[in-house]
């Protein structure tokens, strides 16, 4: 009998705590916080996961928030998404929140941080995977709202790796976080953000000119522009792209339309991640397995992915090394 492959190691670099939220664990958090849900039952929930383009899902993916409330909520949140990880073969997680979209509902961000560092703290004793957090500014908000959130953050900032940027891209440029990112960059912190998932090209222009980007969050649209692809290829600057997202939020028509095999021919450092699973219908490596079918991808070119994504960690490089060593030995 053939024993079934354990999931390649890998490292998840774009995925929101929030859209972790499974239905069966937003109804547990609602009764325990005494919040009413506008929908009966978990599967009516799942049932209103149809979405027509990014802004669809967002507001779905705000209103649910408001069963997150204690430390305690965010803790199980965490710990929630840390348990699936492990099954997927995710060895290092680099985890988003949005702090904006609690402290708006009379969250404190203290309770938004100390909650998922409480999960974060255990997560390699607990399911042996080392993590780092990403704090993202909502760039339909404004840019003075960015900057009092970082300052809100100051007193947690040895709990945060990078700033990172979300929510409605279509008019709201990198540029207008100029300020708050070189905030960011003085503070010691690293840099990513969303851009080229449904906005131009342009964008994540500004993403590395203006905010100094390490990273670039989607950047699938980069494509359109063979002066962008060049750039991003000669640089080695990371793009974390996510497959079933982009299909779910209809970037992308079909999966087998999906540039990432241009995009790896182009040179570009490219790893694939799951963005939002709880709503996007797959985990890490559900993302993979999709990719792997769908775009008739072989096994060599799945390994290539799971070396990037740890080569675009921000992990020290003796951890990285270590990674690198489980990745190449993986079914060998
Ligand atoms: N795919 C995505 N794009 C922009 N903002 C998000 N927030 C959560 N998921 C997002
Ligand atoms: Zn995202």
């Amino acid at each position: 009998m053939n024993t079934p492959h354990p999931p390649v190691p890998k490292a998840e670099l774009h995925l929101h705590i929030e859209g972790t939220l499974e239905p069966e664990l937003a109804f547990a958090l609602a009764a325990r916080n005494g919040v009413e849900l506008p929908y009966a039952s978990e599967e009516e929930l799942r049932r209103a996961y149809s979405f027509s383009d990014l802004q669809s899902f967002l507001d779905l993916y705000y209103a649910l928030m408001a069963v997150l409330r204690t430390e305690e909520d965010f803790a199980d949140l965490a710990n929630a998404y840390l348990a699936r990880a492990k099954e997927q073969g995710v060895r290092h997680a680099e985890i988003f929140f949005d702090p904006q979209a609690h402290t708006v509902r009379g969250v404190p961000i203290g309770t938004v941080i100390e909650g998922l560092g409480r999960a974060l703290d255990a997560a390699q004793e607990t399911y042996g995977i080392t993590t780092r957090l990403i704090m993202c500014f909502l760039r339909d908000e404004s840019a003075e709202s960015a900057l009092e959130t970082f300052e809100a953050a100051r007193p947690y900032l040895d709990r945060i790796t990078a700033v990172g940027l979300d929510s409605a891209e279509v008019g709201n440029p990198p540029s207008k976080f100029r300020e708050v990112y070189a905030l960011a960059r003085e503070a010691g912190l690293k840099c990513v953000a969303h851009a080229g998932e449904e906005g131009p090209p342009a964008y994540v222009w500004e993403a590395l000119d203006v905010l100094g980007v390490d990273r670039v969050d989607h950047g699938v649209r980069c494509m359109e522009d063979a002066d962008l692809v060049a750039r991003l290829a000669a640089e080695q600057v990371p793009l974390t792209v996510c497959p079933l997202s982009n299909v779910r939020l209809r970037v992308i028509d079909d999966l087998a339309d999906h540039p990432l095999p241009a995009m790896l021919d182009a040179g570009l450092l490219v790893t694939v991640n799951s963005d939002d699973p709880a709503y996007f219908g797959g985990y890490a490596h559900d993302n993979f397995t999709a990719v792997r079918d769908a775009l008739r991808l072989d096994e060599e070119t799945l390994r290539t992915l799971a070396r990037n994504s740890f080569t675009a960690s921000f992990l020290d490089e003796e951890t990285r090394a270590a990674y690198l060593k489980e990745v190449d030995s993986y079914g060998r």
